[in-house]
Protein backbone atom coordinates (compact mmCIF):
# COMPACT_ATOMS: atom_id res chain seq x y z
CA UNK A 1 0.00 0.00 0.00
CA UNK A 2 1.53 3.30 -1.28
CA UNK A 3 -1.01 5.56 -2.18
CA UNK A 4 -0.91 7.75 1.13
CA UNK A 5 -4.29 9.35 1.37
CA UNK A 6 -3.81 10.91 4.63
CA UNK A 7 -0.51 11.12 6.79
CA UNK A 8 0.37 12.95 9.92
CA UNK A 9 4.20 13.92 10.77
CA UNK A 10 5.11 15.03 14.28
CA UNK A 11 1.46 15.77 14.82
CA UNK A 12 0.24 17.14 18.29
CA UNK A 13 -3.38 17.72 18.83
CA UNK A 14 -5.14 19.09 22.24
CA UNK A 15 -6.62 21.94 23.58
CA UNK A 16 -5.06 25.59 23.87
CA UNK A 17 -2.22 24.66 25.45
CA UNK A 18 -2.75 21.42 26.68
CA UNK A 19 -1.30 18.13 24.52
CA UNK A 20 -4.00 15.66 24.13
CA UNK A 21 -1.90 13.44 21.47
CA UNK A 22 1.48 13.99 20.70
CA UNK A 23 4.72 12.26 18.15
CA UNK A 24 1.86 10.87 15.92
CA UNK A 25 3.31 10.02 12.86
CA UNK A 26 0.71 7.90 10.44
CA UNK A 27 -0.35 6.97 7.47
CA UNK A 28 -3.94 6.02 6.12
CA UNK A 29 -3.72 4.84 2.36
CA UNK A 30 -6.30 4.39 -0.67
CA UNK A 31 -8.10 1.05 -0.36
CA UNK A 32 -7.46 0.88 3.96
CA UNK A 33 -10.00 0.33 6.49
CA UNK A 34 -8.34 1.57 9.77
CA UNK A 35 -9.79 1.95 12.81
CA UNK A 36 -8.82 3.98 16.04
CA UNK A 37 -9.18 2.17 19.68
CA UNK A 38 -8.05 3.46 22.78
CA UNK A 39 -9.43 3.83 26.19
CA UNK A 40 -12.52 6.53 26.76
CA UNK A 41 -10.86 9.89 27.19
CA UNK A 42 -7.52 9.35 25.48
CA UNK A 43 -7.66 11.88 22.21
CA UNK A 44 -10.06 9.68 19.50
CA UNK A 45 -12.16 12.56 18.68
CA UNK A 46 -9.70 15.17 19.40
CA UNK A 47 -7.11 12.98 16.60
CA UNK A 48 -10.26 12.86 13.99
CA UNK A 49 -11.42 16.22 14.38
CA UNK A 50 -8.21 17.35 13.74
CA UNK A 51 -7.67 15.08 10.77
CA UNK A 52 -10.60 16.71 9.45
CA UNK A 53 -9.35 19.93 10.20
CA UNK A 54 -12.58 20.56 12.36
CA UNK A 55 -9.99 22.15 15.24
CA UNK A 56 -6.91 23.34 14.94
CA UNK A 57 -3.29 20.71 15.17
CA UNK A 58 -0.90 22.21 18.31
CA UNK A 59 2.00 21.15 16.19
CA UNK A 60 3.12 18.78 13.20
CA UNK A 61 1.57 18.30 9.76
CA UNK A 62 -0.77 16.47 8.35
CA UNK A 63 -1.65 15.87 4.65
CA UNK A 64 -4.35 15.36 2.30
CA UNK A 65 -3.03 13.25 -1.05
CA UNK A 66 0.28 15.09 -0.56
CA UNK A 67 -1.10 18.45 0.10
CA UNK A 68 -1.00 20.17 3.38
CA UNK A 69 -4.16 20.29 4.50
CA UNK A 70 -4.25 24.18 5.46
CA UNK A 71 -3.63 24.62 1.83
CA UNK A 72 -6.79 23.45 0.97
CA UNK A 73 -10.23 25.83 0.75
CA UNK A 74 -12.83 24.36 2.41
CA UNK A 75 -14.69 22.87 -0.74
CA UNK A 76 -11.49 21.65 -1.78
CA UNK A 77 -11.69 20.00 1.59
CA UNK A 78 -14.94 18.96 1.64
CA UNK A 79 -14.24 17.28 -1.87
CA UNK A 80 -11.78 14.81 -0.31
CA UNK A 81 -12.41 14.24 2.71
CA UNK A 82 -16.26 13.61 4.92
CA UNK A 83 -16.58 13.14 8.52
CA UNK A 84 -19.29 11.75 10.65
CA UNK A 85 -19.65 12.23 14.03
CA UNK A 86 -21.03 11.53 17.12
CA UNK A 87 -22.45 15.10 18.10
CA UNK A 88 -26.11 15.48 17.42
CA UNK A 89 -26.39 17.97 15.25
CA UNK A 90 -29.51 20.29 14.94
CA UNK A 91 -31.30 19.60 11.97
CA UNK A 92 -34.46 22.29 12.45
CA UNK A 93 -37.24 20.72 10.27
CA UNK A 94 -34.94 18.96 7.37
CA UNK A 95 -36.20 15.76 6.28
CA UNK A 96 -33.72 12.44 5.49
CA UNK A 97 -33.20 12.84 2.18
CA UNK A 98 -32.58 16.66 2.85
CA UNK A 99 -29.88 15.80 5.03
CA UNK A 100 -28.23 13.76 2.97
CA UNK A 101 -28.28 16.11 0.01
CA UNK A 102 -26.25 18.68 2.08
CA UNK A 103 -23.61 16.00 1.07
CA UNK A 104 -23.49 17.53 -2.53
CA UNK A 105 -22.67 21.31 -1.25
CA UNK A 106 -18.75 20.77 -2.39
CA UNK A 107 -20.03 19.96 -5.36
CA UNK A 108 -22.86 22.28 -6.46
CA UNK A 109 -21.89 24.89 -3.86
CA UNK A 110 -24.55 25.99 -0.48
CA UNK A 111 -26.97 26.95 -2.74
CA UNK A 112 -26.89 25.17 -6.02
CA UNK A 113 -29.27 23.22 -7.20
CA UNK A 114 -29.39 19.34 -7.13
CA UNK A 115 -28.83 18.01 -10.94
CA UNK A 116 -29.53 13.99 -11.69
CA UNK A 117 -26.28 13.73 -10.97
CA UNK A 118 -26.61 14.82 -7.24
CA UNK A 119 -29.88 13.12 -6.75
CA UNK A 120 -28.29 9.96 -8.57
CA UNK A 121 -25.26 10.15 -6.05
CA UNK A 122 -27.96 11.01 -3.12
CA UNK A 123 -30.09 7.73 -4.06
CA UNK A 124 -27.20 5.78 -4.17
CA UNK A 125 -26.28 6.96 -0.38
CA UNK A 126 -29.39 6.54 0.87
CA UNK A 127 -29.89 2.95 -1.32
CA UNK A 128 -26.17 1.86 0.32
CA UNK A 129 -26.61 2.83 3.78
CA UNK A 130 -29.92 1.12 4.13
CA UNK A 131 -32.08 4.68 4.73
CA UNK A 132 -34.02 4.79 1.57
CA UNK A 133 -37.19 4.50 4.18
CA UNK A 134 -36.47 7.43 6.03
CA UNK A 135 -35.86 9.98 3.30
CA UNK A 136 -39.32 11.35 3.65
CA UNK A 137 -39.04 11.55 7.35
CA UNK A 138 -37.98 14.47 9.83
CA UNK A 139 -35.20 13.86 11.21
CA UNK A 140 -35.83 15.39 14.30
CA UNK A 141 -37.85 12.60 14.92
CA UNK A 142 -35.54 9.63 14.42
CA UNK A 143 -33.60 7.35 16.38
CA UNK A 144 -30.35 7.81 17.27
CA UNK A 145 -29.48 4.38 14.58
CA UNK A 146 -31.29 5.87 11.92
CA UNK A 147 -29.92 9.34 12.26
CA UNK A 148 -26.48 7.93 12.28
CA UNK A 149 -27.47 5.63 9.04
CA UNK A 150 -28.57 8.85 7.46
CA UNK A 151 -25.16 10.77 8.34
CA UNK A 152 -22.71 8.30 6.70
CA UNK A 153 -25.37 8.71 3.57
CA UNK A 154 -24.66 12.29 3.78
CA UNK A 155 -20.94 11.70 4.25
CA UNK A 156 -21.23 8.98 1.13
CA UNK A 157 -23.44 11.59 -0.80
CA UNK A 158 -20.08 14.15 -0.71
CA UNK A 159 -17.84 11.26 -2.57
CA UNK A 160 -14.83 11.35 -0.69
CA UNK A 161 -11.66 9.86 -0.91
CA UNK A 162 -10.92 10.00 2.76
CA UNK A 163 -13.74 9.07 5.45
CA UNK A 164 -13.33 9.72 9.00
CA UNK A 165 -16.27 8.12 10.63
CA UNK A 166 -16.12 8.57 15.15
CA UNK A 167 -17.86 6.16 16.52
CA UNK A 168 -19.97 4.92 13.54
CA UNK A 169 -21.35 1.89 15.85
CA UNK A 170 -22.27 3.89 18.79
CA UNK A 171 -26.13 4.09 18.11
CA UNK A 172 -26.21 0.82 15.87
CA UNK A 173 -27.34 -2.89 16.74
CA UNK A 174 -25.94 -5.47 15.95
CA UNK A 175 -26.85 -6.23 12.50
CA UNK A 176 -27.07 -2.31 11.35
CA UNK A 177 -22.82 -2.96 12.97
CA UNK A 178 -22.08 -5.81 10.78
CA UNK A 179 -23.53 -4.29 7.43
CA UNK A 180 -21.82 -1.56 8.56
CA UNK A 181 -18.14 -2.77 8.49
CA UNK A 182 -19.67 -4.39 5.45
CA UNK A 183 -20.06 -1.19 3.80
CA UNK A 184 -17.12 0.46 4.81
CA UNK A 185 -15.42 -2.92 3.55
CA UNK A 186 -16.99 -2.60 -0.21
CA UNK A 187 -15.77 1.12 -0.10
CA UNK A 188 -12.58 0.48 0.17
CA UNK A 189 -12.07 -2.64 -1.62
CA UNK A 190 -14.36 -1.72 -4.32
CA UNK A 191 -13.98 2.27 -4.98
CA UNK A 192 -10.60 2.29 -3.10
CA UNK A 193 -11.69 4.75 -0.40
CA UNK A 194 -9.54 5.17 2.72
CA UNK A 195 -11.53 4.89 5.94
CA UNK A 196 -10.56 5.73 9.23
CA UNK A 197 -13.27 5.00 12.15
CA UNK A 198 -12.71 5.20 15.96
CA UNK A 199 -14.52 2.77 17.62
CA UNK A 200 -14.99 0.53 21.00
CA UNK A 201 -16.12 -2.06 18.81
CA UNK A 202 -12.49 -3.30 19.00
CA UNK A 203 -13.60 -7.53 18.63
CA UNK A 204 -15.34 -6.54 15.13
CA UNK A 205 -12.47 -4.68 13.89
CA UNK A 206 -9.60 -6.88 15.09
CA UNK A 207 -11.63 -9.07 12.53
CA UNK A 208 -12.10 -7.04 9.54
CA UNK A 209 -10.03 -3.57 9.61
CA UNK A 210 -7.11 -3.70 7.66
CA UNK A 211 -5.09 -1.71 10.33
CA UNK A 212 -5.34 -0.76 13.77
CA UNK A 213 -4.56 2.84 15.34
CA UNK A 214 -4.20 2.11 18.54
CA UNK A 215 -3.50 4.93 21.38
CA UNK A 216 -1.74 3.24 24.53
CA UNK A 217 -2.40 4.17 27.94
CA UNK A 218 0.93 6.29 27.61
CA UNK A 219 -0.69 8.23 24.55
CA UNK A 220 1.67 6.64 22.48
CA UNK A 221 -0.45 5.97 18.91
CA UNK A 222 0.77 2.48 17.52
CA UNK A 223 -0.34 1.60 14.60
CA UNK A 224 -0.27 -2.14 12.02
CA UNK A 225 -1.89 -4.80 10.47
CA UNK A 226 -4.51 -6.09 13.77
CA UNK A 227 -2.74 -9.96 14.10
CA UNK A 228 0.56 -7.81 14.82
CA UNK A 229 -1.00 -5.56 17.30
CA UNK A 230 -2.79 -8.41 18.58
CA UNK A 231 0.51 -10.76 18.85
CA UNK A 232 2.97 -7.83 20.05
CA UNK A 233 1.07 -7.66 23.29
CA UNK A 234 -0.68 -4.40 22.55
CA UNK A 235 -4.56 -5.17 23.30
CA UNK A 236 -3.13 -6.61 26.72
CA UNK A 237 -1.49 -3.45 27.26
CA UNK A 238 -4.54 -1.44 26.60
CA UNK A 239 -6.35 -2.69 29.45
CA UNK A 240 -6.57 -2.00 32.83
CA UNK A 241 -6.60 -4.86 35.31
CA UNK A 242 -10.15 -5.85 35.40
CA UNK A 243 -10.00 -7.31 32.12
CA UNK A 244 -8.09 -9.16 29.79
CA UNK A 245 -7.36 -10.11 26.10
CA UNK A 246 -6.92 -13.42 25.15
CA UNK A 247 -4.97 -13.68 21.43
CA UNK A 248 -5.88 -16.89 20.62
CA UNK A 249 -9.91 -16.14 20.65
CA UNK A 250 -9.13 -11.93 20.12
CA UNK A 251 -11.77 -11.63 22.48
CA UNK A 252 -12.03 -9.54 25.76
CA UNK A 253 -12.98 -11.24 29.01
CA UNK A 254 -11.93 -10.19 32.67
CA UNK A 255 -8.73 -12.05 33.91
CA UNK A 256 -9.29 -15.53 34.65
CA UNK A 257 -5.46 -15.88 35.06
CA UNK A 258 -6.09 -17.05 38.94
CA UNK A 259 -9.60 -18.82 38.39
CA UNK A 260 -9.80 -22.75 38.65
CA UNK A 261 -9.61 -25.00 35.81
CA UNK A 262 -12.22 -27.12 34.08
CA UNK A 263 -11.69 -29.91 31.26
CA UNK A 264 -14.13 -30.52 28.92
CA UNK A 265 -15.09 -34.28 27.62
CA UNK A 266 -17.33 -35.39 24.85
CA UNK A 267 -18.36 -38.08 22.74
CA UNK A 268 -16.54 -38.35 19.23
CA UNK A 269 -19.80 -37.68 17.67
CA UNK A 270 -20.58 -34.83 19.99
CA UNK A 271 -20.99 -31.18 17.34
CA UNK A 272 -18.70 -28.80 17.57
CA UNK A 273 -21.32 -25.69 18.26
CA UNK A 274 -22.24 -27.96 21.65
CA UNK A 275 -18.85 -28.24 22.62
CA UNK A 276 -17.93 -24.61 22.15
CA UNK A 277 -21.23 -23.42 23.95
CA UNK A 278 -20.70 -25.98 27.16
CA UNK A 279 -16.98 -24.38 26.67
CA UNK A 280 -18.77 -20.58 26.82
CA UNK A 281 -21.27 -21.39 30.02
CA UNK A 282 -18.24 -23.50 32.35
CA UNK A 283 -16.49 -20.24 31.68
CA UNK A 284 -19.20 -17.76 32.71
CA UNK A 285 -19.74 -20.08 35.44
CA UNK A 286 -15.68 -18.41 37.06
CA UNK A 287 -13.58 -21.44 35.26
CA UNK A 288 -11.04 -21.61 32.93
CA UNK A 289 -11.03 -24.20 30.08
CA UNK A 290 -7.78 -26.21 30.14
CA UNK A 291 -7.01 -29.45 28.51
CA UNK A 292 -4.37 -30.96 30.83
CA UNK A 293 -4.67 -31.32 34.66
CA UNK A 294 -7.90 -29.10 34.99
CA UNK A 295 -9.83 -28.84 38.82
CA UNK A 296 -12.48 -30.40 37.31
CA UNK A 297 -14.15 -32.33 34.34
CA UNK A 298 -17.13 -31.25 32.39
CA UNK A 299 -18.41 -34.39 30.34
CA UNK A 300 -20.85 -33.50 27.65
CA UNK A 301 -23.38 -36.70 27.73
CA UNK A 302 -25.83 -35.58 24.46
CA UNK A 303 -27.41 -32.63 23.71
CA UNK A 304 -29.02 -30.77 27.33
CA UNK A 305 -27.34 -33.83 29.56
CA UNK A 306 -24.04 -33.42 31.32
CA UNK A 307 -22.04 -34.32 33.61
CA UNK A 308 -19.58 -33.46 36.81
CA UNK A 309 -18.07 -35.72 38.85
CA UNK A 310 -21.45 -37.82 39.97
CA UNK A 311 -23.76 -34.96 39.02
CA UNK A 312 -26.08 -35.38 36.64
CA UNK A 313 -27.13 -31.64 35.16
CA UNK A 314 -30.42 -31.16 32.52
CA UNK A 315 -29.80 -27.73 31.50
CA UNK A 316 -27.22 -25.13 31.08
CA UNK A 317 -28.75 -22.96 33.97
CA UNK A 318 -28.58 -25.84 36.47
CA UNK A 319 -25.31 -26.73 35.42
CA UNK A 320 -23.80 -22.91 35.84
CA UNK A 321 -25.77 -22.78 39.07
CA UNK A 322 -23.85 -26.31 40.01
CA UNK A 323 -20.42 -24.54 39.08
CA UNK A 324 -20.75 -21.36 40.57
CA UNK A 325 -21.70 -23.18 44.09
CA UNK A 326 -19.02 -25.78 43.81
CA UNK A 327 -16.20 -23.12 43.45
N1 LIG B 1 -13.35 21.12 23.93
C1 LIG B 1 -12.45 20.60 24.77
N2 LIG B 1 -11.64 21.42 25.52
C2 LIG B 1 -10.72 20.89 26.37
N3 LIG B 1 -10.52 19.57 26.55
C3 LIG B 1 -11.29 18.73 25.83
C4 LIG B 1 -12.29 19.20 24.91
N4 LIG B 1 -12.88 18.11 24.36
C5 LIG B 1 -12.30 17.02 24.90
N5 LIG B 1 -11.34 17.39 25.79
C6 LIG B 1 -10.48 16.49 26.57
O1 LIG B 1 -9.53 15.88 25.70
C7 LIG B 1 -9.29 14.54 26.11
C8 LIG B 1 -9.56 13.61 24.95
O2 LIG B 1 -10.96 13.63 24.66
P1 LIG B 1 -11.56 12.85 23.40
O3 LIG B 1 -13.01 13.22 23.32
O4 LIG B 1 -10.71 13.11 22.23
O5 LIG B 1 -11.37 11.35 23.88
P2 LIG B 1 -11.91 9.99 23.22
O6 LIG B 1 -10.75 9.07 23.14
O7 LIG B 1 -12.63 10.29 21.95
O8 LIG B 1 -12.90 9.49 24.34
P3 LIG B 1 -14.23 8.56 24.27
O9 LIG B 1 -13.79 7.17 23.93
O10 LIG B 1 -14.74 8.65 25.66
O11 LIG B 1 -15.16 9.16 23.25
C9 LIG B 1 -10.19 14.29 27.31
O12 LIG B 1 -9.42 14.46 28.48
C10 LIG B 1 -11.25 15.36 27.20
O13 LIG B 1 -11.73 15.73 28.47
Amino acid sequence: MSDVRLGATDLTVGYRRRAVLSNINVNLHAGELACLIGANGIGKSTLMRTLARAQPRLTGRIELRGRPITDLSPRELAGELAIVLTDRVAVGQLHGYDLVALGRAPHTGWFGRLDDTDRRVIEQALDTTNAGHLAHRPVSELSDGERQRLMIARALAQQPSVLLLDEPTAFLDVAARLELIKLLLSLTDEHGLAVLMSTHDVEHMLRHADSVWLVTPERELISGAPEEIGLAGHLRRMLNDAAAFDPRTGTFTWDTRHSATACITAPQDCSADLLSWTARAVERAGYRISEHHADITVEVRSPGRWLVGSHELDSVATLVAYLRNGR
